[in-house]
């Protein structure tokens, strides 16, 4: 399972930045509905990806990912309060040891069992996801909270995979693989400027965190804590 931000210290794999200097806007953040503000005037989310451009999936000891080919903008989110259109490069999850908690933000402190990230980099301003993972303004992260309930038949093709992901480093080609199946039909969502929560946790992100949960049964759930993230 995937640490969370505050737990850095105890991780033994976690190397980089514990405190990143001067953190004035670091995420995790806890949503506190009430005291968001509506904007009538920000347009929806858009978001256009490609099956084709999805390349494979690898365990980087933090999480697993599944990464996108990058090099066009085929696949890409834009909307929103983005000024410009940002490239999909990977997207990953973060969960707990047991149901009880698992995502990284919380809204009003309340934890999902999950938290699915798309992370995308500022294609315009930047050349490479590298370059802009340091910069300002350089990624716009999706977060999609997870609850337990209806079988995800769009997530089932990458349940199915990961055990041969289980461990550390491993990778296995995958492709075609759409992930705007993995968003809620409801398109409200809150944003904020802030920072990766893993290394480098550099604060260059602008999230999108959507306001409805998706949902996912017990066995999908079962088969994501089987991925180990630690060397075993
Ligand atoms: N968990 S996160 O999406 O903030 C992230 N950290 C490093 C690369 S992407
Ligand atoms: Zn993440």
């Amino acid at each position: 399972c995937s640490l969370q931000h505050k737990d850095a210290n105890l991780h033994p794999l976690w190397k980089g930045p514990l405190d990143v200097p001067g953190g004035s806007r670091q995420s995790p953040i806890n949503i506190r509905v009430r005291d968001s503000v509506f904007h009538p005037n920000l347009a929806p989310i858009s978001t256009q990806y490609d099956p084709n451009t999805c390349l494979h999936i690898w365990n980087n000891g933090y999480s697993f990912l599944v990464e996108y080919d990058d090099c066009t903008n085929k696949s890409v989110v834009s909307g929103g309060p983005l000024e410009n259109p940002f490239r999909l490069k990977q997207f990953h999850f973060h969960w707990g040891v047991n149901n009880d908690w698992g995502s990284e933000h919380t809204v009003d402190s309340k934890v999902f069992p999950a938290e699915l990230h798309l992370v995308h980099w500022n294609c315009t301003k930047y050349r490479t996801f590298e370059e802009a993972v340091m910069e300002d303004n350089g990624l716009v992260v999706i977060g999609v909270f997870l609850k337990l309930g209806r079988r995800n038949e769009k997530l089932q093709k990458l349940v199915d995979i990961l055990p041969s992901v289980r461990y550390k480093d491993a990778l296995t080609e995958f492709n075609y693989f759409d992930p705007s199946g993995l968003l809620p039909a409801c398109s409200d969502y809150w944003t904020y400027s802030g920072s990766l929560t893993t290394p480098p946790l550099t604060e260059s992100v602008t999230w999108i965190i959507m306001k409805k949960p998706i949902e996912v049964d017990h066995s999908q759930v079962i088969l994501v804590h089987q991925v180990f993230v630690t060397d075993l």
